[in-house]
């Protein structure tokens, strides 16, 4: 270890890759220690304009290299022996398994492979009636604040409404959190959500032993959260398998999700999709996909919560362009706000899209990501040794001057433009990250948040009421000052 350790140092140092000087046995760890979740994004841009855009950590025996060099980015994404998750993601275990997000070489390209179809283009057509019918339920909750004078904190009940979309598209069930949040699976999957969160940043935390005695009733009552949603989603699947072998008996071989006797069709959930599907011919077995069911139901709710509640806060503050987004509401859906839209409107939202995309750069739900390096590898012309962790600082390099002038404003328009030669560098805006390793739900996503906020802007003005956001880390991006905004019926 010494001498891998030693041999890391001198590749780095070669490399010209600098940092901030480490102690015996901790490394950087004390550096990092006063890390708390807004100041995350401070360390890191202090390290980054004081050494470069990459920097060489130590966390005690683990070198991580923070990087915001776009170059670099470029190479992580189109390698396709990059994909393996750095030791941060080790937290996410005891819930999520060995699924999708977590799991790396062989197991992850066969679930790759199976689960790219879970997320067909028919497939989340369906699930537009459910964005919408659950966007109806979050109105009429808002309505009650709506008096123009309330500031309203949107992130909660952003979230709820989220927590009951992928309940209901990942695995067919519906649990009403917006009705009842105390529900124990949706109260167990955001107490877990925060309590994971806590730890991410703190570099103790993360070493179960030391959590388990210095935290010990959370420790204790994290594990009952997994439990329960574990209990919840093993009966889920269990309901739906047999629901599938019994449809397959009585109507001949038709999967769920085909038309029923009265010829009215049934919608798939990912989940019976995933119930179908083989791996070398073999059904997936229930933990295979309890490990997939948990990670859409942690992948697909906190993300999308933080974006949307992101973007409803800045066309709060930016009267203009909510006027713009409205026109175009109104041009593609029409002016009646009960009008169901379909997947066709959806699409049709361009500038929407443009103000959604825009709200990522400069909120990304996911701010960072990491890889382990297994294998000395040449990124951007340096050799990077074996054994040597990376984080993209995806935030930093969406807010770099050069790909993105002006960098601190709000500017949707700049996603419109449609000539080559100014085309922004698609290395450069990776919310959803990129190459073979992006997020699998980024369709979906976009479709729920498209269905979302323009039914949030038919029913409401949306006022600059309140304090303006604090972004801060949490598993993904959320804000010291939630997201506040007014909200005004519109007549
Ligand atoms: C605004 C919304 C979203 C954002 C910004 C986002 C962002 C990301 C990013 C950056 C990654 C790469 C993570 C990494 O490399 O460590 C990722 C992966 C993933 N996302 Fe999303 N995501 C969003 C919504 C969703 C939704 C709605 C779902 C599911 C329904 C989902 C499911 C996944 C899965 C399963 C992966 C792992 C893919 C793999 O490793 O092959 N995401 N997402």
């Amino acid at each position: 270890d010494t001498l891998s350790k030693r041999r890391r140092n001198l590749m780095l140092e070669k490399a010209g890759i600098r940092g901030p000087k480490p102690v015996p046995i901790l490394g950087n760890l004390l550096q990092l220690l006063d890390n708390n979740k807004s100041s995350i994004f401070n360390v890191m841009d202090n390290f980054t304009s004081k050494y470069g855009s990459i920097v060489r950590l130590w966390m005690a025996n683990h070198c991580i290299l923070i990087v915001r060099d776009v170059k670099v980015f470029e190479d992580v994404f189109k390698s396709s022996r990059l994909i393996t998750k750095n030791s941060h993601y080790g937290l996410l275990e005891v819930w999520l398994g060995d699924g999708l997000l977590m799991s790396s070489g062989s197991k992850w390209f066969s679930r790759r492979k199976i689960i790219t179809p879970t997320f067909h283009f028919k497939i989340l057509e369906e699930f537009v009636e459910i964005f919408d019918q659950q966007s109806t339920v979050l109105i009429k909750r808002l309505m009650e604040k709506a008096d123009g004078k309330t500031v309203v904190r949107m992130f909660p009940y952003v979230c709820l409404m989220a927590l009951d979309i992928i309940t209901e598209t990942a695995m067919g069930v519906k649990v009403h959190a917006q009705e009842n949040p105390e529900f124990p699976y949706s109260k167990a999957l955001t107490e877990t959500s925060s309590i994971m969160s806590d730890r991410l940043i703190k570099p103790f935390d993360r070493f179960d032993g030391y959590y388990r005695i210095f935290h010990n009733r959370k420790y204790h009552h994290l594990q009952e959260c997994i439990k329960i949603m574990h209990n919840f989603t093993d009966q889920i699947i269990a309901e739906r398998r047999e629901a599938l072998q019994k449809s397959l008996k009585k109507k001949m071989l038709q999967p769920v999700g085909s038309a029923d006797e009265m010829g009215i069709k049934k919608r798939m959930a990912l989940l019976d999709v995933l119930l179908q599907s083989t791996v070398d011919g073999k059904p997936l077995s229930d933990m295979d996909i309890r490990e997939e069911v948990d990670t859409f139901m942690f992948g697909g709710h906190d993300t999308t919560t933080s974006s949307i509640s992101f973007t409803l806060h800045l066309l709060s503050r930016h009267p203009e362009i909510q006027e713009k987004v409205l026109e175009e509401i109104y041009s593609v859906i029409g002016e009646d706000k009960e009008k169901p839209v379909t997947m066709k409107d959806l699409h049709e939202l361009k500038y929407l899209e443009c103000v959604i995309k825009e709200s990522l750069r400069l909120y990304p739900s996911v701010p960072m990501i990491g890889r382990f390096i297994e294998e000395d590898i040449v990124l951007n012309g340096i050799t990077i040794p074996a054994n040597t962790n990376i984080t993209l600082l995806m935030y930093a390099a969406m807010k770099d001057p050069e790909n993105f002038p002006k960098p601190e404003e709000f500017l949707p328009e700049r996603f419109m433009c449609t000539d080559d030669a100014n085309k922004i560098n698609p290395f450069a805006y990776v919310p959803f990250s990129a190459g073979p390793r992006n997020c699998i739900g980024q369709k979906f996503a976009m479709a729920e948040m498209k269905s979302t906020i323009s039914k949030i802007l038919r029913h409401f003005e949306l006022l600059p009421l309140g304090e303006e956001v604090k972004p801060f880390v949490k598993l993904v991006l959320g804000s010291e000052t939630d997201a506040q905004l007014g909200l005004k019926p519109r007549t």
